[in-house]
């Protein structure tokens, strides 16, 4: 058992980013995830660089391809080739999910159109990613996560203000499609256990976006504001960002007025004062807000304050570049640094998989999370094996999910 969705087959069509960090999601959850790639050169990402880890055999691999390919099996198909298709129709019929994220067509285009796949498997739950929706009066329109950030509103509420726009450090929208798709995979795969069927997931890099608007969204269509960058300030809370003290910066959080009344006794500042005594005038007040903390926090350097903040229960942290991060404890702590023995690039250590599962009982709580990660794979080492897998030809050692039987055209 190495995971909650041990014994569950994905096929992930996928490259890039969305798609491959949506099957990455479900292999740290236990799936056998076999990813098809095109021959000659696979995954896009495989290309996108650098950085590069040059590898013994004249070779490179990029460490882009490495964050979204943990735990996945490599086969190389041509979907233009009839023997390499009759492959993919036989993973077809026994997997439980299959992922793509196309231009909205080519998989149709390849022979794989939707009513093709329920056809071949109809307990088959399919997460397709586009960039803006399949349908509608853009469907089918490509994406990239930079056009999404700009077209979905991120970057115009990103940035120090209405003139500097900014993305987030991170194609957030490719996440956030694939995180979404990973969630809607899991709901239809339970509606699955009920109804005995599967069906077609869709979600975009848009749709992501939008997904997570969250309070500025509803400031727009309830509250009638058109929200713009505020650097690393808050629009409805303050204090909350980043401010400067001496030698550096640190940032704080006050959410409730406890808060705030705790950071002003802890630095002698009268939290009644008028225009101050209240979220909403402290807001008003934004600028004066700022203005009043970091005078008092010119000569605080960043450890000592960082010190007295959190002895006061003041929410308050600092801005850590990564090597920072990769280095802190608390992240070694929570499973966020897992290490692999990649087969031509040797030992990687890869950031972890976010969720953490426990069996909890009168004993305690035992961690069940999966630990037996897999390292991103080779382009196409895994081909051999699938194959005789699939041709019943299956030599010794080859991983096999539990329950791999075929039956109606299914995995049962
Ligand atoms: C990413 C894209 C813009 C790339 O556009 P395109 O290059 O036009 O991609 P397509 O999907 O249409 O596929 C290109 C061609 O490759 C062919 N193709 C693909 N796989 C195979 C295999 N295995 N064998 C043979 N041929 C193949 C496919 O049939 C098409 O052929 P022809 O039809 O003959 O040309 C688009 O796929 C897209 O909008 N996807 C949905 C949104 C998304 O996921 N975007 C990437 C997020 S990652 C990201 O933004 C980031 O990391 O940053």
């Amino acid at each position: 058992m190495s995971g909650p969705l041990d014994g569950v087959l994905v096929v992930d069509l996928t490259r890039a980013l969305a798609g491959p960090h949506a099957g990455m999601m479900l292999g740290d959850l236990g799936a056998r995830v076999v990813k098809v790639e095109t021959p000659g050169g696979g995954d896009d990402s495989r290309g996108w660089g650098p950085p590069f880890v040059d590898t013994p055999d004249g070779g490179r691999e990029s460490t882009y391809f490495f964050s979204a390919n943990r735990n996945k099996e490599s086969i190389a198909l041509d979907l233009k080739d009839a023997a390499d298709k009759a492959v993919l129709t036989e993973l077809v019929r026994r997997a439980d999910v299959l992922l793509e994220n196309f231009r909205p067509g080519t998989l149709a285009k390849l022979g794989f159109g939707t009513d093709v796949l329920a056809e071949l498997n109809p307990r088959l739950v399919t997460l397709a990613i586009s960039g803006f929706g399949h349908d509608g009066p853009e469907g089918g329109r490509a994406g990239y996560d930079q056009i999404a950030q700009g077209e979905a509103g991120l970057m115009s509420m990103t940035g120090s203000g209405p003139e500097d726009p900014q993305k987030v450090g991170v194609p957030i929208s490719d996440l956030l499609a694939g995180m979404y798709g990973a969630y809607g995979v899991l709901a239809a795969l339970l509606e699955r256990e009920r109804t005995g069927r599967g069906q077609v997931v869709r979600t975009s890099l848009l749709a992501a976006v939008v997904g997570v608007h969250a309070y500025q969204g509803t400031a727009h269509t309830v509250g009638g504001k058109v929200p713009r960058g505020q650097g690393n300030h808050h629009p409805s809370i303050s204090p909350y960002g980043l401010f400067h003290c001496a030698g550096g910066s640190v940032q704080l959080s006050c959410g409730s007025e406890g808060l705030w009344r705790r950071l002003c006794t802890e630095f002698g500042l009268d939290a009644d004062a008028p225009g101050f005594a209240t979220n909403g005038e402290r807001v008003a007040r934004r600028e004066e807000v700022i203005a009043l903390l970091e005078g008092v926090f010119a000569d605080i350097e960043a450890p000592e304050l960082l010190a007295r903040l959190a002895a006061a229960g003041v929410p308050a942290g600092k801005v850590r570049t990564l090597d920072e991060v990769y280095t802190w404890d608390q992240v070694e702590s929570q499973g966020l640094k897992i290490s692999v023995e990649h087969p031509t690039a040797g030992p990687l250590t890869l950031p972890g998989p976010p969720l953490r599962f426990f069996a909890a009982g009168a004993d305690g709580e035992q961690e069940t999370t999966r630990r037996d990660h897999t390292p991103p794979p080779v382009l196409g080492a895994d081909g051999e094996a699938i194959r005789a897998w699939l041709s019943g030809a299956e030599p010794d050692g080859v991983p096999q999910p539990e329950g791999d039987d075929v039956e109606d055209g299914h995995a049962t």
